[in-house]
């Protein structure tokens, strides 16, 4: 057990003078906020770096960005910023430093770390794939048969699998559509079957992407992968040095599995799984949208790198967001976010932020070995809109939960078609403005509706978003809106003291499957887990052989 964290944050000035003024204005409705300030909007909207946040419509009022902004520099967050930029060793549990910020670094940058300047061998790396990417798109990379690359499987998962998939589909519109790109991450043979069973292997390149090189999923992917390959190609097992690649730091487990380390783009041990995919982890985003386009993609995040870091709080985008987060999971004890990006190509934004900030901030143990006191990350779930609006959007509107919620919308369409681009945003600029102000009983009433309607059709209003409208979606819009959450999860991992690095909680599952697999594949080893443990195993040995 861990001690209490008794005279951590909860004690500190800042937190009760800010639980002092929630309780001031917990109940007041935006409602009135509005009436009362013509100039809320402008005061609660910051324009940088290409991107406009209006968070009006929170419930806060200036005091409490004010008070904010103090409990951000009671936890010093200003010297975290440095630390984590200046490769201090931030991520203490596992003693390693947090330098994603350099993945993008302008080639004239110089980020030392341990002594060395890190930029030229980040650089060194994005040259490597990119003239290995131009090789594959113009057809000088050949196959073992001498055909040239048509489809590229990724094999990896969580960070080695989220962050390019997300990007392959936010950028579809910048692709190349003469080469099929696949993910496979599961290590449900279907994944793979699914991924594969339409491909020609001759024309088939898989990139095996792990940090570790030692992930249960990847692995086994990867050799059914290497199988199928082989299968279809003679099993000539030269043929492996043409169709697979790997990305990860673990050069000796590249090696072993048969991948020529010509063939490897590595990272670093500085740079986190869920942080990678703009290492060489973005091989296939590379391979999808061109060098230019992927160092557009660089450039985005780099930008927002410079913006976190030099501006001051109450105009830093990922500060506000990440304190407005702290704010609703601490105070009005919100424990879920809803992303809600108005674009289709951002579907699976919401998934991959789910393992940026979950995985960051799902801890309950603080740097100093306590048990944390209050909350830390909230649930991070979403849909693109509009489908949500047709599914979970009653509950947000109408239900018992507090969620607040991030509409990400753009003005221009990428695909402008008709009257589309108008009705879609439209609707997100309406969801925000019905959640805030809501439908009295008045309203209601004046309608005509039936008495025992009214209180169905009310809207209680007063629910919070954040609004981010951006011009159109492009590689840098994407690579500065990553950044953006990115660096609102450190903010929040710097007032809650936790270690936002590290992932131990995935580790125990881990360890009890390796054990489970032999007992799985016997008839009759004995089992010591508990009785439902060893029920599970049991039927399925027996459902196994029937
Ligand atoms: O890239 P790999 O070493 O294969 O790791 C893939 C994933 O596995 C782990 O379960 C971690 O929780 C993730 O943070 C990581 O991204």
């Amino acid at each position: 057990m861990t001690a209490t964290n008794a005279n951590g944050l909860t004690s500190t000035d800042a937190w009760k003078s800010l639980s002092d003024h929630f309780e001031q204005i917990k109940d007041k409705h935006l409602r009135q906020w509005f009436a009362e300030d013509a100039d809320r909007a402008k005061t609660f909207t910051v324009d940088a770096i290409g991107l406009t946040l209006d968070y009006s419509k929170n419930r806060i009022n200036a005091e409490t960005v004010q008070q904010l902004t103090r409990l951000a520099e009671s936890a010093q967050l200003k010297q975290h910023i440095e630390a984590m930029f200046k490769g201090e060793k931030i991520n203490v549990t596992e003693r390693r430093a947090v330098l994603h910020t350099a993945l993008r670094a302008p080639r004239e940058a110089k980020i030392e770390f341990e002594g060395e300047n890190i930029v030229p061998g980040v650089h060194e790396v994005l040259d490597k794939m990119s003239g290995f990417c131009s090789r594959v798109t113009d057809g000088r990379w050949k196959g073992h048969t001498g055909k040239p690359i048509r489809n590229v499987v990724n094999i990896g998962i969580g960070g080695s699998d989220l962050g390019p998939v997300m990007a392959y589909e936010a950028l579809r519109h910048y692709s190349n559509r003469n080469l099929t790109l696949r993910y496979v991450s599961n290590v449900d043979g279907t994944d793979f079957f699914e991924a594969t069973r339409d491909l020609d292997p001759a024309e088939t390149l898989f990139i095996v992407s792990s940090k570790t090189f030692t992930t249960l999923e990847t692995m086994t992917n990867a050799r059914s992968a290497r199988s199928w390959l082989l299968s279809g190609l003679g099993d000539d097992e030269s043929a492996v040095a043409k169709h697979f690649v790997a990305v990860s730091t673990n050069a000796e487990k590249v090696k072993e599995f048969g991948i020529d380390t010509d063939n490897m783009f590595v990272f670093w041990d500085w740079v986190g799984g869920r942080y990678s995919m703009d290492a060489a982890i973005g091989l296939s985003t590379m391979l999808a949208i061109g060098p230019k386009h992927f160092r557009e993609l660089l450039d985005g995040f780099h930008e927002m790198d410079q913006h976190f870091r030099t501006a001051p709080f109450d105009q830093n985008l990922p500060v506000i967001m990440g304190l407005l987060t702290v704010w609703y999971a601490n105070f009005f004890g919100a424990s879920t976010v809803a992303v809600l990006p108005y674009d289709q190509y951002l579907k699976r934004f919401p998934a991959y932020l789910q393992q940026l900030t979950m995985e960051s901030n799902g801890k309950s143990t603080t740097l100093a070995g306590t048990r944390v006191d209050y909350d830390t990350s909230p649930i991070f779930w979403g849909e693109p809109g509009t489908n949500g609006q047709h599914s979970f959007y009653q509950l947000i509107h109408q239900g018992t939960h507090l969620i607040p919620c991030d509409f990400i919308a753009f003005v221009n369409s990428l695909n402008p078609r008709g009257s589309h681009q108008d009705y879609l945003v439209a609707n997100v600029i309406a969801q925000g403005e019905a959640l805030a102000m809501g439908k009295t009983q008045q309203q209601v009433k004046d309608e005509g509706t039936e008495a025992e309607l009214i209180p169905h059709r009310v809207f209680e209003g007063n629910r919070p978003s954040n609004t981010l409208l951006i011009d159109r979606l492009t590689p840098a819009v994407l690579g500065k809106l990553i950044a953006l959450y990115e660096h609102s999860v450190f903010v929040q991992g710097v007032i809650w003291q936790i270690d936002s690095f590290d992932q131990w909680g995935v580790e125990l599952g881990k360890v009890l499957a390796q054990q489970i697999i032999p007992e799985l594949q016997s008839t009759d080893s004995p089992l010591n887990h508990d009785s439902s443990t060893n029920q599970l195993i049991q039927r399925y040995r027996e459902l196994k052989s029937s």
